[in-house]
């Protein structure tokens, strides 16, 4: 009888490829909220997609980690060093959402284990999964991947209550030094945006862009206004193209000057988008988008609109993702008002789960899963959010949906 296998660690190699063994460890977070309902939904289908692709030949040792409501519960901490170094030396980790309160309290502990562990990319895909209701007439030419800055902009954090002498302080620095006129009841924050981190962030985007053959990328930003953060980050993005990827890129100007707007063979082309008139653009002609990289604050705001037009937050997947490592966590939150009524869709994080693996190389695996789960909503079994938009559909509950996908994996 052969021994079975023992659970290691998924490394990283000189080449920056991940090596992955057959029963890699890979740690969660529960998540607050609908993290009680949803993940043990995502864990069952992501373990019997392995199951169904792999047999006895692979499968996934999940090493739990306490952070958010749970971690500070039983441990007193919020997010420990321990759980980070436990993400950076495992590679790979999905988590679900954790609560962050409005106005006062603490600071987003999804925000802190991405710039923690400078996992610089947050990416969301939006595709349609038939027949998944949408308010779209053709919601089938919806195929876009947001690559949304995940380490700084006002997302930072870095901001002064009105009122407080720090505050004050930058006010007056401001109204003394840089000649604003700034009242003394204002709060303030910050917006860095970096040539460094939008450079990075961007030259992901094209990358990914010509690995997969895609048209376009879309530098998303509000730059007539904020002329040296947003304005900056467009001026970078395209000057990124140019260093990096000139061979494989073309300016949206050029197209015109050049081929008179059709794109020559194995080119993408780079444009830029002003964030409001974008978001009109993206409902009218989404078949227009393909890849768009934009500074967090814009990121955060499209990627939940987005998801609007295939399904909604229950259908919404991402992950982040830096050179060391990658946490997989869906688009939407906690959802508070559904917890641990086994109601809401498990969806978007089960569709994480299905990115995960695709990261790992278990292709198969994605692939079975990804089948299951649209063979289920084609078959009009569906959580509650679906349910309501979809007449004829049977509502199920969440732990229900999961193990109707388990029942049609191949
Ligand atoms: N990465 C993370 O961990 C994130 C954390 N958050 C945090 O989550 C908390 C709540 O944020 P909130 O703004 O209410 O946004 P949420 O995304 O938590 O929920 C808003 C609404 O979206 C719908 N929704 C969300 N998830 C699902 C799902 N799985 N299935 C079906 N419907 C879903 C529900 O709509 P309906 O009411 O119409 O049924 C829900 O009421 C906040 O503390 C916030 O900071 C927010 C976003 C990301
Ligand atoms: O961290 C949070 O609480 C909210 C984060 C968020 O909305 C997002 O990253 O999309
Ligand atoms: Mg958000």
């Amino acid at each position: 009888m052969q021994a079975a296998k023992q659970p290691s660690k998924i490394t990283v190699s000189d080449q920056g490829t991940l090596q992955v063994p057959d029963v890699p460890i890979i740690p969660f977070i529960e998540g607050d909220g609908i993290g009680q309902d949803i993940w043990p939904a995502t864990r069952l289908v992501i373990d019997q997609s392995v199951q169904a692709a792999y047999g006895a030949e692979r499968r996934i040792e999940w090493r739990e980690l306490l952070v958010g409501e749970k971690g500070f519960h039983e441990t007193g901490q919020w997010l420990s060093d321990e759980a980070l170094e436990t993400i950076r030396t495992h590679v790979v980790a999905i988590k679900g959402p954790m609560t962050t309160p409005v106005g006062s309290g603490i600071r987003s502990l999804n925000v802190a284990i991405r710039q923690k562990l400078d996992l610089y990319a947050c990416v969301r895909p939006v595709a349609y999964i038939d027949p998944v209701p949408s308010p779209l007439k053709t919601p089938e030419k919806i195929d876009m991947v947001v690559f949304r800055e995940n380490t700084e902009d006002l997302y930072a954090g870095i901001e002064w209550q009105a009122g407080s002498a720090e505050a004050d302080q930058v006010i007056d620095f401001l109204n003394t030094r840089m000649g604003t006129a700034l009242g003394p009841e204002t709060g303030i924050g910050i917006k860095p945006i970096s040539a460094v981190n939008t450079k990075r962030l961007v030259a992901m985007a094209i990358a990914y862009a010509i690995e997969h053959d895609r048209a376009s990328v879309t530098l998303m930003h509000k730059g007539n206004i904020m002329k040296y953060t947003e304005g900056a980050f467009a001026r970078w993005g395209y000057a990124v193209a140019a260093e990096r990827f000139a061979d494989r890129t073309i300016t949206e100007a050029e197209l015109w000057d050049r081929y008179d707007g059709r794109r020559p063979e194995g080119k993408v082309i780079i444009k830029d988008r002003i964030a409001d008139m974008l978001f009109q653009q993206v409902l009218l002609r989404p078949d227009e988008f393909d890849v768009i990289a934009t500074p967090n604050l814009n990121g955060d705001y499209i990627s939940d609109a987005l998801a609007a037009q295939v399904g909604g937050l229950g259908m919404a997947p991402g992950a982040n993702i830096g050179d060391g490592c990658a946490v997989f966590e869906a688009t939407h939150g906690t959802a508070p008002k559904y917890a641990g009524q086994d109601k809401v869709n498990p969806g978007s994080l089960i569709l994480s789960g299905a990115m995960m693996l695709e990261h790992m190389g278990w292709h198969e695996a994605a692939t079975a899963l990804r089948k299951a789960l649209q063979a289920t909503i084609k078959d009009g079994l569906v959580t509650y959010d679906l349910a309501r938009q979809m007449p004829g559909a049977k509502e199920v509950k969440c732990s229900a949906f999961a193990e109707a996908i388990v029942e049609r994996l191949g």
